[in-house]
């Protein structure tokens, strides 16, 4: 097992009714900007329950809304200069991924004097925050418990992540029921989300850090038992608690510690995503049955048997390359009956940018489970059409 530091601080207050636990916020002062997305926290009742919370504190807020899914750095640098000119004490994220990501950036680039794309482009700018509070209303990307943001450049066709121990919430509400108004295409998206954030991991060279590579597969045992139930009953409370508890853990760093190794499928769904606007899960959902085919080899089938046995069941006395090549068959399979598409050409995109996006990541995944050149990054994402 490698060396790591322990660092999760975020406070998590989880389940029914836990929105009171924001007059916690009045600790960071009197004067809060709330961001949020497209309105959905007004149809399902979660702003009022907010609002009326901060005012029963004493705690006057300021609101930025529209923040788009995949968020664009033109509005963290609105709500930056909101921040300034108010004299904004703490930022409160309602929503889910978009939305926490966007708030993490504004809180940033408040105490930053540059251009904010400078933050995004290298997280070790980031030298002050202010507090961010998070409520979250969508289990996908675990933004509500890490210091990771992605934020889009959508002129420039960048769509780029940075991290910061600074951005990390000091804390988040995890009310499941908050979670029930998530379209059965966003809790596709968004489990899958989850399941590509243990891949990740959970694919890497190290291979005596036996305990993380266990939780990983029960977050992602997790993720097959209660993703098609939260579909089938969207007020399954189990469902959606079991979820987002396993959207949090699956990427706060908890199962990576001891067995660090760079990401790669997100950074390819991040170009799609750059070109396309496509929602981030979808296109993870695409490309990762791929990305598996294209990376087993004699190198890495034990890993995709262990995989195969503990994850899927598959009987253990078959031969090792029919288990791990139907690991990778159930896990499309998986991503089918979530009702996610299947290929690029399924959402529309052919192979008039592959190239372009492929360039931008070449040299960069020289450290990656099985490390790839920009062709090949090329050819899974021709795998993929
Ligand atoms: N910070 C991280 O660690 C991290 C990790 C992975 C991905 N991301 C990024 O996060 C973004 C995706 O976030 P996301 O998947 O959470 O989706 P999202 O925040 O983009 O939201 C998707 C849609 O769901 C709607 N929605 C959210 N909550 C709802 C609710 N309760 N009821 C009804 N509708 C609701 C939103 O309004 C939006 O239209 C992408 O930009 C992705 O790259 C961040």
């Amino acid at each position: 097992m490698q060396n790591f530091n322990y660092s999760i601080p975020t406070k998590v207050y989880f389940g029914k009714g836990q929105i009171k636990k924001l007059s916690k916020i009045s600790q960071f002062g009197t004067k809060v900007l709330m961001v949020y997305g497209g309105g959905s926290i007004k149809g399902n009742g979660i702003y009022d329950k907010a609002a009326a919370v901060l005012r029963e504190s004493g705690v006057s807020f300021f609101e930025l809304s529209g923040v788009d899914p995949n968020p664009r750095i033109e509005t963290v640098a609105l709500g930056a200069k909101l921040c300034k000119e108010k004299e904004i004490d703490a930022v409160l994220a309602i929503g889910g991924g978009s939305t926490i990501d966007c708030a993490k950036m504004i809180a940033a680039a408040a105490k930053y004097d540059g251009d904010p794309w400078d933050l995004v482009l290298d997280g070790s700018k980031i030298k002050d925050a202010l507090p961010i509070v998070t409520i979250l209303t969508l289990a996908a990307t675990g933004s509500e418990m890490d210091g990771f943001a992605v934020i889009s450049d959508m002129d420039k066709n960048d769509k780029l992540d940075t991290a910061s121990e600074l951005i990390k919430p000091a804390f988040s509400i995890l009310d499941p029921k908050f979670t029930y108004s998530v379209s059965q295409k966003q809790t596709a998206a968004g489990t899958a989300d989850i399941m590509s954030h243990v891949f990740e991991v959970y694919f890497t060279r190290e291979k005596d850090a036996f305990l993380q590579a266990r939780m990983c597969e029960a977050v992602l045992k997790t993720c097959i038992k209660y993703g098609p139930a939260a579909m089938e009953n969207p007020e399954d409370y189990d469902a959606r608690a079991n979820l987002m508890w396993a959207s949090s853990l699956a990427i706060n760093g908890l199962l990576s510690y001891g067995s660090d190794v760079q990401w790669c499928v997100h950074p390819m769904e991040h170009e799609l995503s750059a070109f396309y606007d496509i929602t981030h899960g979808v296109g993870l959902a695409i490309l990762t049955p791929v990305w598996m085919e294209y990376v087993l080899s004699e190198a890495t089938i034990d890993k995709f048997v262990e995989f195969g046995i503990n994850v899927w069941g598959i009987d253990a006395e078959r031969e090792p390359r029919q288990i791990a090549e139907e690991s990778i068959d159930r896990t499309r399979a998986f991503f089918a009956q979530l009702g996610l598409p299947r290929t690029l050409a399924d959402v529309g995109i052919g192979e008039e940018n592959l190239s372009k996006m492929a360039d931008k990541l070449d040299g960069l995944f020289t450290d990656t489970y099985i490390p790839l050149t920009g062709n090949e990054v090329l050819e899974i994402y021709r795998r993929a059409l």
